[in-house]
C-alpha cells in the first residue's frame, strides 16, 4: 500500500510523479501542504542501500553545511525504520544532460553562463574543505530562472586533514574522472574536481565527451594521455580554457583562483565569478518567525531557539519554504497545520 510506505511524510507533502532515479535512490515531485510550494523528495530503501548507507549519511552531512544559490537546497530529512527521505528544492528544467542534447551543443556565450554557474558553486565547496568528486551533465539541475543547481553529495569528500589531504577512494564516472584518480594513486579532490570541470565545458561547447570509448580500458588510456579533439567551431579562448583544465598532471592544472578571472571566463561579463554564497544563513527572517510563531502559537523568542538547532525537521522545511516563497514576492503565509 503506497500510503502505507510514505505514511511519515504523507501528512505534510503531496507526492506526485517519479522525476529521475538513480541507483539507490527514486526521485519524486511533490508538494509542501502547508506553504503550496513543489519539492522534490529523495527516496531511499534502507535495505536496498546496503553498503552505500554511508553514502547517503555523507551526503546528508555535507548538505546541511552547504547552503549556495548553485547548489540544490536540503530542507527536510525523514528517517523511519525502513526508509529515508530526502526533502529537496524543485528544479522544474531538468538535467543539464537532456538540455545540451536536446540543442546539439552550447553557443560560447550560453556555456559561459552555465559554466560560470558551475565554477561558482564547486569554488564555494572547495572554499568550505568539500570536493564533490562526481560533476556531471547529469548532477546540474536547471532550475525555473534557468540556474543551475548541483546535486549528488554522496561521493563528495571532507579530507580530515583540509583541502590538501590526499584522498585514495577511486570513484565517479569514468569520462570525468581525472588521470591520477583513475591510475589510482593518490590524488587531491579539488584537483580531480577541476579536470572534471574541463570534460563538463568540452561536453557544452561540443555535445559529445573529449574522451569516449565503450571499452573501459580504452577510455582509460585517452584520459591519460590528455589527448582530444579540437572541433574548429571552438573560439580560441575556449580552447585555451580547455588546455588548462585537461591537465594530465594536476601540477600544471589551472587552479580554481585563476578560473575565477579567466579570460573565457570573463568575456562580455566584464567581471570574475563571484563564488559567496548569496544565502546569509545566520539571521533569521523576521516575517517568516513572525508567520510560524503565531500559526504554532508560540513566543517569538521560542520560535527563534527552536528553529535555530536546525533540526532539518518539519519547521525547518516550513522556514526555508516560506523564505524562498517572500523572496520570489508571495505571501508569507501558512496554508494549514505544520
Ligand atoms: N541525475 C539526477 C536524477 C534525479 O536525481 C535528483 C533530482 C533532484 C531534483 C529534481 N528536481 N529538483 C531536485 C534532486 C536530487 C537528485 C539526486 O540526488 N539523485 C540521485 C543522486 C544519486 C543517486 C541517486 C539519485
Amino acid at each position: 500500500m503506497v500510503v502505507e510506505e510514505y505514511s511519515a511524510i504523507a501528512s505534510h507533502y503531496r507526492l506526485k510523479e517519479t522525476i529521475g532515479s538513480g541507483g539507490f535512490a527514486k526521485v519524486k515531485r511533490a508538494v509542501h501542504l502547508p506553504t503550496g510550494e513543489t519539492v522534490a523528495i529523495k527516496i531511499m530503501d534502507k535495505v536496498a542501500l546496503g553498503a552505500d548507507l554511508p553514502r547517503v549519511k555523507t551526503e546528508i552531512q555535507a548538505m546541511k553545511n552547504l547552503h549556495h544559490h548553485h547548489i540544490c537546497r536540503l530542507y527536510q530529512v525523514v528517517e523511519t525504520s525502513r526508509k529515508i527521505f530526502m526533502v529537496l528544492e524543485y528544479c522544474s528544467g531538468g538535467e543539464l544532460f537532456d538540455y545540451i542534447v536536446q540543442k546539439d551543443r552550447l553557443s560560447d556565450s550560453e556555456s559561459r553562463t552555465f559554466f560560470r554557474q558551475i565554477v561558482s558553486a564547486v569554488c564555494y565547496m572547495h572554499s568550505l574543505g568539500y570536493a564533490h568528486r562526481d560533476l556531471k551533465p547529469e548532477n546540474l539541475l536547471i532550475d525555473e530562472d534557468q540556474n543551475l543547481k548541483l546535486i549528488d553529495f554522496g561521493l563528495c569528500a571532507k579530507p580530515r586533514g583540509g583541502m590538501e589531504d590526499h584522498l585514495y577512494t577511486c570513484c565517479g564516472s569514468p569520462a570525468y574522472a581525472a588521470p591520477e584518480l583513475i591510475a589510482g594513486k593518490s590524488y587531491i579532490g579539488s584537483e580531480a574536481d577541476i579536470w572534471s570541470m574541463g570534460v563538463l565545458l568540452y561536453a557544452l561547447l561540443n555535445g559529445f565527451l573529449p574522451f569516449d570509448d565503450d571499452n573501459i580500458g580504452s577510455l582509460y588510456r585517452k584520459i591519460k594521455s590528455g589527448k582530444y579533439d579540437v572541433p574548429d567551431w571552438l573560439s580560441k579562448e575556449s580552447v585555451a580554457l580547455l588546455k588548462q583544465l585537461l591537465q594530465v598532471d594536476p601540477k600544471y592544472r589551472i587552479t580554481v583562483e585563476k578560473l575565477l578571472s579567466h579570460s573565457w571566463m570573463t568575456a562580455e561579463m566584464g567581471v570574475p565569478v563571484e563564488w559567496q554564497s548569496k544565502y546569509q544563513n545566520t539571521v533569521l527572517d523576521e516575517d517568516v518567525i513572525t508567520e510560524l510563531s503565531v500559526h504554532q502559537k508560540v513566543s517569538r523568542e521560542t520560535m527563534r531557539t527552536e528553529l535555530s538547532k536546525w533540526k532539518y525537521d518539519f519547521l525547518t522545511a516550513a522556514y526555508f519554504l516560506l523564505l524562498k516563497k517572500k523572496t520570489s514576492g508571495r505571501a508569507v503565509r501558512l496554508q494549514m497545520t505544520l
